[in-house]
């Protein structure tokens, strides 16, 4: 099996409106199977457009001028986003890559128990599926994400929103998909509820080996969480390094200076010193 999951080759995004705006500029990335890749860079430096394109969410004025996106699927079958037929696209959606927004607690039906709703993903997806079995595999989803199979039946609003956003994240782990871009998911959040969703995020992808890219403000949290960060300018990656060396040793000076904005690196160090491994810090506060 390949060990890159996505390549994104000479990738190119514009909106076309009246004075166009070149949110994406050539952009060049592989994702690692498993990895967690960490999107970095002020408000407006095309983050977020780079990852719909990857998902192929972008609506018109967005127009993808050049580049590819290709996806190396597990079953060995290489899939060119940028040319896949609406058909294609429902499978490729949710069942390959799925997706995570800021707020997406928020996009949950009010007035259904959240079990019928994880359950239309297996009804809609899987259609082969017993009823017993999508509720089993709803109900284990809970237990996994940590809200538990007791609040199968429970609505929305009984629901803090720390947990209506790990249901989001349960339903998006549903049809186990190689990749979960996740897009500001605990911005809203209590920054100790936070912490805990990023834990079980990092645990689920050892257990299941999907990749993240995980697209927020919070260098200090990416520095955390993520195996490697592309920090983003004006729409290119000027730098893509493991997270352990953006801390230590960024080598571009808008990299430098994101992280002098953030007092708790550049301050006393130790706060967020990584470990060795690369992995989890000593904790430090993000918030
Ligand atoms: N529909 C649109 N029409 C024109 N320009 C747009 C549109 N949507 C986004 N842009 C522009 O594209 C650029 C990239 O925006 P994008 O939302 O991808 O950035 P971002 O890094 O995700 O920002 P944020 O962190 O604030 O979400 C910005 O200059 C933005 O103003």
């Amino acid at each position: 099996m390949n060990d890159v999951l996505l390549s994104v080759t000479d990738y190119n995004i514009v909106y076309e409106v009246e004075q166009p705006v070149h949110a994406v500029r050539d952009v060049n990335l592989e994702l690692a199977r498993g990895e967690i890749l960490g999107l970095a860079g002020e408000s407006g430096c095309g983050k977020t457009t780079l990852a719909y394109g990857i998902n192929r969410l972008l609506k018109p004025p967005a127009v993808i001028t050049s580049g590819s996106a290709v996806l190396h699927d597990r079953d060995g079958t290489d899939i060119d986003v940028n040319a896949l037929t609406s058909a294609q696209l429902r499978r490729y959606r949710w069942d390959k890559v799925s997706m995570v927004f800021q707020g997406a607690m928020n996009a949950l039906n009010p007035v259904a128990a959240i079990g019928d709703q994880i359950d239309d993903i297996f009804t809609t997806h899987r259609p082969g599926m017993k009823r017993a079995e999508r509720r089993e595999e709803s109900a284990a989803l809970l237990d996994l994400i940590g809200v538990g199979r007791d609040r199968l039946k429970s609505y929305p609003h009984e629901l803090s929103g720390g947990m209506r956003q790990r249901v989001m994240i349960a339903m998006a782990l549903a049809l186990k998909p190689q990749l979960m871009i996740m897009d500001e998911p605990t911005t809203a959040l209590d920054v100790l509820v936070q912490r805990d969703i990023l834990q079980e995020i990092s645990e689920l992808r050892r257990t299941f080996g999907f990749s993240v890219v995980f697209i927020t403000h919070d260098l200090p949290l990416l520095l955390e969480i993520s195996d490697r960060i592309a920090v983003m300018l004006q729409g290119g990656i000027v730098e893509l390094d493991s997270a352990d060396r953006i801390y230590r040793h960024a080598q571009h000076p808008y990299t430098q200076r994101l992280l002098e904005s953030f007092p708790s690196l550049t301050g006393e160090r130790g706060a967020f010193v990584r470990s060795g491994d690369g992995s989890q810090s000593n904790g430090g506060s993000a918030a």
